[in-house]
Order: C-alpha cells, then sequence, then structure tokens
C-alpha cells in the first residue's frame, strides 16, 4: 500500500471499514488438532488459544511464526516543553543512535533470537506541537505519520511486534488513553521515565489541561490521535492498521503502543482482535487501559521501558505456542489414552 494512498484520514476511515475477519475456519482446526496433542487437554493454556489466534488471523493453518518483525516508530513531542518527562527531548534522537549502533536493551533481546529490527526515526528535529496549546498534528502531518507506519509491513512477515521511542510520549498516552475512555487525567499517568511525586502530579495538570482545550474536538480516534498523539504514536496505529488487512497478527509493546492502537477502537468493532499484548507496563495506565480495551497482557515483568522489549520477548513464547502447536506428536502415536 502506497502511503499517498492512506494519507487523508477519510480513506483511513474508509480502510477501517473494509477489514478482513478472522479465519474462523483456520481456528477451528487449530483447536481440532490441539485436542490431538500428546498432553492433557488445555494444558499449554495460553499457549493453545495463541496458536488458534494466530491461524485466525493468518488465515491460514498450520499459523507460522518463521519471519517475526520488530519496528521500533521514534518522534519527538512538543509537550516534552511542559517539564513532563524526567529527561530531555535530546534523549530521543540518543536512544535511536544507541538502537543503531546495537547499545539498547532492545538490540540485547533480538540478539538472542532471529527477528527483524527496524528502526523507524520521524523527523526527530520536528516534533509535534504543544498540545496543551494547539493540536499536536495537522490532519495531514498525522495522516502521513499513520501512512509511514502502514509502509513498515509487508506480506512476507508472520508477526508483527511494535514499539516505540519517544521522550514524553507516555504523557501522550496518558492524554489518548483518557480521551478514548474517559476518566480524569490523574487516573492515568504514571512516573514514566523516572518522575517523582511532584512531576506525576504536574503531568496530571499538564493532561488535564489538554483535554479541557480539545475536549470538543475529540470526534473520533483519529482525531484524537492528531490532537494529543505523536508522529511515532500516529505510526503505531498505521502500523496495526496495515497488519490486519495484510494478514499479519500483531504484538503491542507497553502503555504508550497500546494507547496508540486504542485510537482505533473507535472507528471499527473488534479493531484490535488481531492484536495481543506483550506485557503489562508498570506504568499505571497500562493496566487500566487494558481493562477498558477488555484485553489481558501476556506477560507481566515489571517493566517500564518501551522501545518495544515487552514485544520482543512475547515473540519466543508465540513461537513457542506455534512449535508445539505444529511440532508435537499425538495422544495416538504417543499411545497415551486418559482413563475414562
Ligand atoms: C534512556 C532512555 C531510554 C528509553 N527507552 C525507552 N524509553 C521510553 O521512555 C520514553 C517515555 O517516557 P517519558 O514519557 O517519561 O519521557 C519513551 O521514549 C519510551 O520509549 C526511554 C527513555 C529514556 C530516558
Ligand atoms: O509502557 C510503556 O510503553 C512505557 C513506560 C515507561 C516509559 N516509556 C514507555
Amino acid at each position: 500500500m502506497a502511503a499517498s494512498d492512506a494519507a487523508d484520514f477519510s480513506e483511513i476511515r474508509r480502510l477501517a471499514h473494509e477489514l478482513p475477519a478472522a479465519d474462523e475456519d483456520a481456528r477451528a482446526r487449530a483447536a481440532e488438532q490441539q485436542r490431538g496433542l500428546a498432553k492433557p487437554p488445555g494444558s499449554l493454556g495460553r499457549l493453545e488459544a495463541l496458536a488458534g489466534w494466530l491461524a485466525a488471523w493468518q488465515g491460514k493453518h498450520p499459523p507460522t511464526a518463521t519471519r517475526p518483525h520488530i519496528a521500533l516508530f521514534a518522534g519527538n513531542h512538543g509537550v516534552a516543553a511542559q517539564g513532563v518527562s524526567a529527561y530531555p527531548q535530546s534523549a530521543t534522537q540518543a536512544m535511536v543512535r544507541t538502537f543503531i549502533d546495537g547499545g539498547g536493551a532492545i538490540n540485547r533481546i533480538c540478539g538472542l533470537m532471529d527477528v527483524d529490527l527496524r528502526v523507524y526515526e520521524m523527523a526527530l528535529d520536528e516534533p509535534t506541537r504543544d498540545f496543551t496549546r494547539e493540536p499536536a498534528m495537522t490532519e495531514d502531518e498525522a495522516a502521513r505519520a499513520m501512512a509511514y507506519g502502514m509502509m513498515a509491513v509487508d506480506g512476507e512477515m508472520d508477526l508483527m511486534a511494535l514499539g516505540e521511542m519517544g521522550i514524553a510520549n507516555t504523557t501522550a498516552a496518558a492524554a489518548l488513553s483518557a480521551a478514548v475512555f474517559g476518566g480524569p487525567a490523574r487516573d492515568w499517568v504514571g512516573p514514566g521515565s523516572g518522575l517523582d511525586e511532584a512531576g506525576v502530579a504536574h503531568k496530571a495538570e499538564v493532561v488535564a489541561t489538554a483535554l479541557r482545550l480539545h475536549a470538543d474536538g475529540f470526534t473520533d480516534g483519529l482525531e484524537i490521535l492528531r490532537r494529543v498523539g505523536g508522529l511515532e504514536l500516529a505510526a503505531v496505529a498505521g502500523a496495526v492498521l496495515a497488519c490486519r488487512l495484510a494478514r499479519v497478527p500483531v504484538v503491542l509493546d507497553g502503555y504508550a503502543a497500546t494507547a496508540a492502537a486504542a485510537t482505533l477502537t473507535t472507528l471499527a468493532p473488534g479493531m484490535l482482535d488481531h492484536c495481543v499484548v506483550a506485557h503489562v507496563s508498570a506504568e499505571p495506565g497500562h493496566r487500566r487501559l487494558l481493562d477498558a480495551l477488555g484485553m489481558r497482557a501476556l506477560q507481566d515483568l515489571d517493566m517500564r521501558l518501551g522501545e518495544a522489549t515487552g514485544a520482543a520477548l512475547a515473540i519466543p513464547l508465540i513461537q513457542s505456542a506455534c512449535a508445539c502447536h505444529t511440532g508435537m506428536t499425538t495422544l495416538d502415536a504417543a499411545g497415551v489414552t486418559p482413563l475414562s
């Protein structure tokens, strides 16, 4: 899909109404196969459901997880000027350089497995506008950022993990979550990369100011994303949409990535059914957001880093689900039958 195909909101809204549904036949075949494997039924717990989920959203049985891909989008935020992060905006660029040099946590995790990690730097010297004063992006900027995220997706990959890097983006995540699901700003903010209590209270004020300013403009998820999101968050949302269209199941990272994806839920029912959330972040808003979305994370590791680290850790879990599903012997072949 070319960026120009989706570079305005009306086209993106149209795409959201043409989403492929799950392949229930593939899911049923997966469930059938699970029943015969050499283990007590249900004993692999959520790994069994993961195999069915992969089959349903890839539209094939058996499912595969041999070509996983990680897209890490980086962008800068004008709202950083409000003093909402423990780190300066320049840390975004410094960390992108670190990822390219191979020294980030995400690089070390990826080094343990065969996964394609790509870092997408989005005009770091042109931050979004401060959304306590005006919308972070114009429609054109937001739609282009979404289209950029869409271009990270192709039908060759069989699993896509999505993450972000952008100083102040947990402030944007809080504003996005509050705009989509309601509730006071203080319910959605947390320390992010390391604010103290006074810092978190100030961050809540900043988010509350933005929510008041934009309240009348929150007409749907795309307007929410444009007003209080960010470039890398719009790219995550675009990639989620493109993965659905390309039949690539998605692993979302932590709070920021999930909040970006959550904006799409206003566009069509079941919008995130092809996604799993890799881990529940220690950033407190993430748990609240998962409850609001009705999603349960795969892991709870007290991590609060972002940069796709949680999503990367979920890849071997999903590969394990697939390996058991496709490679185990059957109860019959093992000569095992239950007593009754
Ligand atoms: C050195 C460093 C590495 C990071 N890797 C991810 N993040 C994470 O922290 C940022 C969000 O936190 P806040 O909203 O408090 O700025 C994002 O860039 C996120 O990916 C990092 C942050 C820092 C400082
Ligand atoms: O969960 C996240 O996405 C997160 C948490 C803290 C800092 N940056 C990102």
